[in-house]
């Protein structure tokens, strides 16, 4: 299994995926790994997100991972699924300990110095930063992170093709995540697969 590091350097941009109806995971997942997007973060926020991640787990090349978990019994049912690593929006002391029980890469979600404090505390070095626009952009993250050097981000929420490079240029950030290249809908293929190679290219 690898760990959360490995993950997050696949590509630059984690595709936050919210799965409506399950044909549409598959032609999704075909279309960003094409592209060059291989880890995929599909949310646990519809009934299908499990089902979802069985099947894309299929496509090969992807790497699936399950996103908004929030508890110890979501954290159980995504690795029963197949999920290859976990997501969170936040970080519980129970959610961080099962995850390091399971020896699943884990990525929970931080806003402020005392939620890195809290990780640290429980061995963890790799966050998301959430919501990353909301709770001050990258002024926020770069205050935050320069007490914690030995710590890595993965910016989420409201990041866009349009402030992705910026982001991606700040040292701790190894990846950021977003939703703009999975659309909601019907996959268009090759409209997904152009806007997971533009994505590819943020990196500075
Ligand atoms: O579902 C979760 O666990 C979350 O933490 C929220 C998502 O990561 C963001 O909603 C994605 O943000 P956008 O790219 O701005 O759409």
């Amino acid at each position: 299994m690898s760990d959360i590091e490995t993950i997050m350097r696949i590509a630059p941009v984690v595709p936050v995926i919210v799965i409506e109806d399950l044909a549409h995971a598959v032609p999704l997942a075909e279309a960003l790994v094409a592209g060059g997007l291989r880890a995929l973060e599909v949310t646990l926020r519809t009934p299908q997100a499990l089902d979802a991640i069985r099947a894309m787990k299929q496509v090969k090349g992807a790497i699936v991972g399950a996103g908004t978990v929030t508890n110890v019994e979501e954290l159980e049912d995504a690795l029963e699924a197949g999920s290859e690593f976990i997501v969170s929006p936040g970080l519980t002391e129970p959610l961080a300990r099962a995850a390091i029980r399971h020896n699943v890469p884990f990525l929970p979600g931080i806003a402020n110095a005392s939620d890195i404090m809290r990780g640290l505390d429980l061995g963890l070095t790799h966050f998301k930063f959430f919501p990353a626009m909301a709770a001050g952009g990258l002024p926020a993250l770069k205050a935050l992170a320069a007490p914690f050097s030995q710590c890595r981000f993965c910016p989420t929420g409201g990041i866009s093709p349009e402030n992705a490079g910026e982001w991606l240029a700040f040292g701790p950030v190894l990846c950021v995540g977003g939703s703009w290249v999975a659309p909601k809908g019907a996959p268009d293929k090759a409209a997904i697969e152009a806007l997971a190679r533009k994505a590819v290219g943020l990196r500075p």
